[in-house]
């Protein structure tokens, strides 16, 4: 590429996000009312136990409240769905966000399908991802919204173009997924069956890795001039996406850290503030 690759600042996008907020909390302090995330953690992955703290100080830093639950490692699905009824019944709590992945003994489905659908502002209920599938949810999940949110940010198009996207998660590849779709991307899913990835990426315009393994992918998949959102965030702050080797092919990237991460937190803070804001009726 002879033109200068666009670095797509997250933390920007994030922080534009954050300003919108401000106005919106206070109003609600003065109604007595202080917008609450729940978060509840399931075991003792450090990597997790990171991003529920991060969630938690970003609240915090915006004058909004943070709830944290955290569960011992052999948590059945009976107790977790105990703990989340409790908070469903909670009138200070207004996002509850179950950390995903959860331990194998625990049915993440029933879990997620525990939270009440005015609660759920990470999408993941069956509920709130038909919701999001059809284009309607009023919280789609945060990770989605965020890459959503970055595009829209740098005015960068998405109808008629095709879209490859590198994993199915119910929480990050298959909602961004359907939200491409409704923005009217000519969407191709790939997962760990998907045969000749590679030459499938590289017919992508707009690339997304959800994948959860570093630099999976690869500068030589990558179609000049690809715009590529890297969702990715492995151990040591590497993406998904081996980055300088995409830089040099896309037209636009997200960076790992900066890129997805910090507007996925923003993305849910606003959730929050939203779900407050009904509160008050
Ligand atoms: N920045 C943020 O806000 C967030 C970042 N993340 C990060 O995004 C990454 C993905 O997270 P998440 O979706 O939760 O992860 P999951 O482990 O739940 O899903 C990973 C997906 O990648 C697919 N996959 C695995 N190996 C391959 C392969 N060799 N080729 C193609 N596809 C493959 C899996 O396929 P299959 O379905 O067939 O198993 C699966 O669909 C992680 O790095 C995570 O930390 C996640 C959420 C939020
Ligand atoms: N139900 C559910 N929803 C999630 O949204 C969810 C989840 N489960 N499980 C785990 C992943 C991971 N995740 C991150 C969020 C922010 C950063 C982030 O802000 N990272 C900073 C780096 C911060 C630092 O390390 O200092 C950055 O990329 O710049 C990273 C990762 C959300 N997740």
């Amino acid at each position: 590429m002879t033109e200068q690759t666009l670095i797509l600042d997250g933390a920007r996008v994030a922080q534009d996000i954050k300003d919108g907020l401000v106005s919106r909390v206070k109003r609600l302090s003065e109604q007595g009312i202080t917008p609450c995330l729940a978060t509840i953690l399931v075991g003792d992955d450090p990597a997790s136990a990171t991003y529920v703290r991060m969630k938690g100080n970003a609240c915090r830093r915006l004058g909004m409240e943070s709830l944290k639950i955290t569960l011992d490692a052999g948590t059945t699905t009976e107790e977790l769905i105990r703990e989340i009824q409790k908070l469903n019944a909670d009138p200070n709590v207004h996002g509850i966000l179950l950390q995903h992945p959860v331990p194998h003994q625990i049915d993440e489905r029933a879990a997620f399908d525990a939270i009440a659908i005015e609660k759920d502002v990470d999408g993941v209920t069956t509920l709130g991802f038909a919701q999001n599938a059809f284009g309607f949810a009023a919280y789609p999940s945060c990770t989605p919204a965020a890459i959503i949110a970055i595009l829209d940010y740098y005015r960068i198009p998405v109808e008629g173009k095709h879209a490859v996207v590198v994993g199915r998660s119910p929480i990050l590849g298959k909602p961004v997924s359907l939200m491409l779709l409704n923005r009217n991307a000519t969407v191709t899913i790939c997962h760990s069956r998907t045969k000749g990835l590679g030459d499938i990426v590289s017919q992508a315009e707009i690339v997304v890795a959800a994948v959860g393994k570093p630099k999976f992918i690869q500068g030589d998949w990558i179609q000049d001039g690809a715009v590529i959102l890297d969702a990715g965030y492995n151990e040591g702050n590497v993406g998904d996406v081996d980055y300088e080797a995409c830089l040099e092919k896309a037209s636009a990237i997200t960076p790992v850290p900066a890129g997805v991460g910090p507007v996925t937190i923003a993305m849910l803070l606003k959730h929050t503030v939203d779900a407050a804001e009904k509160q008050l009726g």
